[in-house]
């Protein structure tokens, strides 16, 4: 059982915390955070020997305060290996000199955290010894077909939103799994655990199987009662994937053709829709949703103008695409992907296109993102990843005629999707509109995180525009 010493720390957690996140990935600030702690919990190391606890925190620093999950080990001796994932060192007036590690790169946290997961542990109280949390609850997938123990884990690297952690099991306790911890969190249900189980339980071949997830609940910041939320979500490790970002960008610059993957990949995505329609709620939108949604693309607009002023040159014209996306006729609404793009769809040996993430955009606020929606948004997404990687190749001066490249992927694409589905080009205006959005919420996520990639979402932007132009 955790003991927690009432003890003096130096420097504090927060302190720590405060110098450390700001240079996290999946920190979505734009300044030093200013950070308060909301709420905590904890899990027993059964050696005794390492602290694990999860901290709550608020980042009071920009305009929309944002709550993470910071999960953190306590050791008395640095974990060798792990020095890339030392959060700081502190002097604890009980225990002496304390190593702080960011825990999904301490193996005794991912231990205990797929234990909590599989139902195996309870969490404990943060701030009082001995005593579980209830608030905190793993709940294991019924249809997984074994009971994973954890025998070594590693952190993913590259460009995430949430931390990823690939468990091996021990032998004789099933197949790889992966195990992503939530950063940012929102009271409310995560898409992504919602979406992947209902097309897992509706036999949908294209997404990995769900192996259980964590939810629980933390203070509120006006300290009134709790939010209540997902914390992390475990699913089939998809072993020998190769991302479709990655593996068309290598095979088109060795000039391959891949119009027929591109197709492929229509099919899929149109076939996930159609189960999504099936298995959850769908609706013809009514005028008030045509609205609402309408009114939330022209907020996205004026926030991507006010981070890059150089875009109010089209202002007229952005309004003029936003106008016409109120008139046009609109498909029926239902649960989507809500942030396709080529880094969501891994191509998986012997099974083909298989999609990933279905968190939607994670700029947008929670709420929006368990909305219905439209199916375009998704294929807007797929067609403004290929423009990506148009823009990508022509940079790497790969030698390809990248804009002609682009046209046939984005058609094969197109092509393949009206195979399965309703052709995407019967509603030319409102998937326009839809383009023109997709590519105003990469200019804010671009300027927020990747400042040198920004001229891929405004020249495509420029050039969606002056071809608009009638
Ligand atoms: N089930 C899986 N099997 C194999 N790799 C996966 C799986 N899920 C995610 N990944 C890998 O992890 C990366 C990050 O996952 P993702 O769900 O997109 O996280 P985030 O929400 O942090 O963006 C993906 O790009 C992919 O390479
Ligand atoms: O994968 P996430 O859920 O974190 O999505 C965010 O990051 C993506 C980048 O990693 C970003 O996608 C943009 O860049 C891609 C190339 O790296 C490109 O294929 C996409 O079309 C483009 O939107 C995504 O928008 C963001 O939400």
């Amino acid at each position: 059982m955790a003991t927690i010493h009432r003890a003096e720390l130096h420097p504090s957690k927060l302190e720590l915390l405060t110098e450390w996140m700001g240079g996290q990935r999946w920190f979505v600030g734009t300044s030093r955070p200013r950070l308060r702690r909301l709420d905590s919990w904890r899990l027993d190391d059964p050696s005794g020997e390492v602290g694990i606890e999860t901290v709550i925190v608020l980042d009071e620093a920009g305009s929309t305060p944002v709550v993470y999950q910071v999960p953190l080990t306590y050791r008395d001796a640095p974990l060798e290996g792990a020095e890339a994932a030392l959060v700081g060192e502190m002097e604890h007036s009980v225990l002496g000199h304390r190593w702080v590690y960011d825990a999904p790169h301490d193996p005794v946290y991912v231990t205990q955290l797929l234990e909590l997961l599989c139902g195996r542990v309870a969490a404990q109280a943060g701030s009082t010894s001995d005593t579980p949390d209830p608030h905190i609850v793993g709940a294991p997938h019924p249809a997984w077909p074994s009971d994973p123990v954890m025998a070594s884990s590693r952190v993913l690297g590259g460009e995430q939103s949430n931390t990823s952690i690939i468990v091996t099991p021990a032998p004789g306790t099933g197949a790889p799994i992966i195990v992503k911890v939530f950063r940012t969190l929102s009271p409310g249900e995560n898409p992504d655990i919602t979406l992947q189980g209902a097309l897992a339980a509706s036999g949908s071949p294209s997404v990995p199987a769900s192996v259980g997830h964590v939810a629980g609940a933390w203070q509120r910041p006006d300290g009134q009662a709790r939010d209540f939320g997902q914390l992390a979500f475990a699913q089939e490790y998809l072993e020998g994937a190769t991302d479709a970002w990655r593996e068309t960008l290598q095979t088109a610059a060795s000039g391959t053709d891949l119009r027929e993957r591109a197709r492929e990949l229509g099919r899929v995505v149109a076939d996930v829709h159609a189960t999504l329609a099936r298995a959850l709620p769908s609706r013809a939108p009514d005028a008030g949703d045509v609205e609402r949604r309408v009114a939330a693309m022209r907020r996205r607009a004026a926030r991507a103008t006010s981070e890059v002023p150089g875009l109010t040159a089209h202002d007229a014209r952005v309004a003029a695409v936003l106008d016409a996306a109120t008139t046009a006729d609109w498909p029926a609404l239902q649960r989507i992907h809500g942030d396709l793009h080529l880094g969501q769809v891994l191509d998986v040996p012997g099974r083909g296109w298989m999609l990933i993430d279905f968190e939607g955009e994670p700029l947008r606020p929670l709420a929006e993102r368990n909305e219905l929606d439209s199916p375009l948004r998704d294929v807007a997404g797929i067609l403004r990843s290929l423009d990506y990687a148009a823009g990508t190749l022509e940079r790497s001066d790969s030698g390809l005629d990248a804009r002609a490249w682009c046209t046939a992927m984005q058609t094969a694409f197109l092509d393949g999707y009206a195979e399965v589905g309703p052709d995407p080009r019967g509603y030319g205006d409102l998937l326009t509109a839809f383009v023109l959005d997709k590519a105003l919420y990469e200019v804010v996520y671009e300027a927020h995180h990747r400042p040198g990639w920004l001229s891929l979402p405004t020249t495509a932007i420029d050039r969606l525009l002056q071809e608009d132009r009638s």
